[in-house]
């Protein structure tokens, strides 16, 4: 008997990972291939989008390898990616978004801080689109790239035929259709998915971007996650070793598929899901939070209607740096070096060691605030900094262990302060899933359960996010009824772990520190 594979792809900030899953969700073999990145200002991060098919292909191709599976049993593939913008020109090729001026630099990274002003112009048109998001743009968000590029590269944006958000590019590249997810023009084009128009046009006008339709060629409708957009072209079948059959999901961005891969098994379950959040953790930190009423406010995300199960409203919280700051820490310090697995397990090991030596309280007076590239939310600040206080004269190996140790716990801090914003406005969250690079990081995974008092469950899942694009991919092949349907029967659990009660005291003290700080902070910028 045939048996039906499908293929998910999770384009992330350093790499291209594939996967091939069964029906049941289970993992059958899986690749990677690293993209490259140009950095040639502060705050200018780009991608060459050529360079990320193909390190897609790459990982695909390996991935069904591994698995052992032929191209034609593969029926349905579907792409998460980071929200990164894409610019096509009108015959389709490369269009330079850097100031290097080189074409093949044509994505502006999610991380990409250069529009930071046009981000705050937004904000202060005070339009009702803001409503959805949280009442601040985000230099993040694609809209200020849009006006940045305008401004700053008019020749790229005059030649623009096509703009994209890096899922819906690798859709676009797999089939040639131009649909756009719903998930990726509701978070990042303040396309409003809950109205019957959508889009917004008079906002365009008010900022600038009244030809935005002409440059990027935007449907007028989103096509919901999991929509079937078509066949692989006989082309990217050839280049991705899959066959013309194999059905395309409407894809999403990748904290989006995480959510789907940790709480697909509420699909369904409006009473429950708004007990669960979603923690994407990987360069940066993504928390998702789900409901069946829209819950808005200021300096979460959202609220975003059917970015990832349908019918459910998500709200977005969520750390611009966390594992990218504990690399940082590890580059920065004297003792430090390259942070690949070895250094981050030889630190926590050395954590472990120092915390029985010199107690729990182990650097109780060094304090950091984790702002490096801004406060996502709840504060919804661009601007804001980071801090470390508490410095000596020691520059030894242990001294980087306590500065990491204690910048973890400062990212889970992170997370409950933006915890706390979603129970204060409507959420009742009490466990935390967590997924992405941070699951290989045990100082975190014992620090997101006793600092935020919440159980922490871990998806057995060996890769969440490639879970819910598998779901999706399933979907759009017509292998489930709709993508709740295949959310319940993929989803694989996960294990629990309960917080410890005994270490509740000592991180109420560090909140207080930590929220004391912020408020220090703002002071210190108030200061003319
Ligand atoms: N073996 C490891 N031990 C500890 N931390 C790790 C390990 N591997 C990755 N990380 C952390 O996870 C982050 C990358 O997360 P990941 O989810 O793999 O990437 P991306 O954000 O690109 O999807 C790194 O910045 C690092 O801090
Ligand atoms: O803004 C996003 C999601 O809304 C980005 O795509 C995300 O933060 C990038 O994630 P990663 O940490 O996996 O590189």
């Amino acid at each position: 008997m045939t048996k039906s594979f499908v293929c998910a792809v999770d384009v992330g900030t350093g790499s291209a990972r594939a996967g091939i899953l069964d029906t049941r969700g289970t993992l059958l073999g899986r690749a990677e291939h690293p993209i490259v990145m140009n950095r040639p200002k502060a705050d200018h991060a780009e991608h060459d989008s050529q360079d990320i098919w193909s390190a897609v292909c790459i990982a695909v191709r390996a991935a069904r390898e591994k698995a052992g599976v032929a191209a034609q049993d593969i029926v349905g593939i579907s792409f998460d990616a980071t929200c990164s913008l894409v610019v096509r020109g009108k015959d389709g090729g490369q269009l330079s978004v850097s100031v290097s001026g080189e074409r093949r630099w044509d994505t502006i990274v999610w991380l990409d801080h250069r529009a930071i002003a046009e981000a705050d112009e937004c904000t202060e048109s005070g339009h009702a689109v803001l409503d959805y998001i949280g009442g601040v743009m985000s230099p993040e968000m694609e809209t200020p790239k849009l006006m940045w590029l305008k401004r700053n590269l008019p020749g790229t944006w005059n030649e623009a035929g096509y703009l994209f958000d890096l899922a819906d590019f690798l859709s676009w590249k797999a089939t040639g259709s131009l649909a756009r997810s719903q998930c990726t023009l509701t978070a990042k084009w303040t396309y409003l998915a809950h109205e019957e128009t959508g889009w917004r046009h008079d906002f365009f006008q008010a900022v600038g971007l009244g030809d935005l339709f002409e440059r990027g060629n935007l449907p007028n409708k989103a096509s919901p996650v999991g929509a079937d957009i078509g066949r692989l072209s006989a082309q990217a079948a050839a280049e991705l070793g899959l066959t013309e059959q194999c059905r395309v999901g409407a894809g999403v961005i990748d904290a989006y598929a995480g959510a789907l891969g940790v709480l697909g098994g509420f699909a369904g379950d409006e009473t429950n899901i708004g007990r669960h959040l979603a923690l994407i953790a990987g360069t940066s930190s993504c928390v998702m939070a789900m409901s069946p009423d829209p819950q808005p406010f200021a300096g979460v995300w959202g609220p975003y209607y059917g970015a990832a199960l349908p019918r459910l409203w998500l709200s977005e919280g969520g750390q611009s740096a966390t594992g990218a700051l504990l690399d940082h820490i590890i580059r920065w310090h004297g003792a430090g070096g390259e942070p690949d697995a070895a250094m981050h397990a030889g630190i926590a090991r050395r954590v472990v060691e120092l915390r029985k030596i010199d107690g729990e309280n182990l650097a109780g007076r060094l304090h950091v605030l984790p702002d490096f590239h801004g406060n996502r939310s709840p504060l919804a600040d661009p601007h804001a900094l980071g801090v470390i206080s508490g410095l000596t004269l020691d520059s030894s190996f242990d001294s980087l262990c306590k500065l990491y140790w204690r910048t973890a716990v400062s990212i889970a801090l992170g997370v409950r302060h933006v915890l706390e914003a979603l129970n204060e406005n409507g959420y009742l969250i009490d466990t935390l899933h967590v997924t992405g690079g941070h699951t290989k990081n045990p100082l975190l995974m014992e620090l997101y359960a006793d600092a935020t008092g919440c159980t922490v469950v871990e998806p057995l899942a060996d890769e969440a996010v490639l879970l819910g694009t598998g779901m999706i991919a399933a979907t759009a092949a017509g292998l489930f009824p709709d993508l709740n349907a295949a959310c319940v029967a993929m989803q694989q659990g996960g294990k629990t772990r309960e917080p410890n009660s005994t270490a509740a005291g000592r991180f109420d003290r560090d909140y207080r520190v930590f929220l004391e700080m912020h408020r220090q902070r703002q002071a210190l910028d108030a200061i003319r």
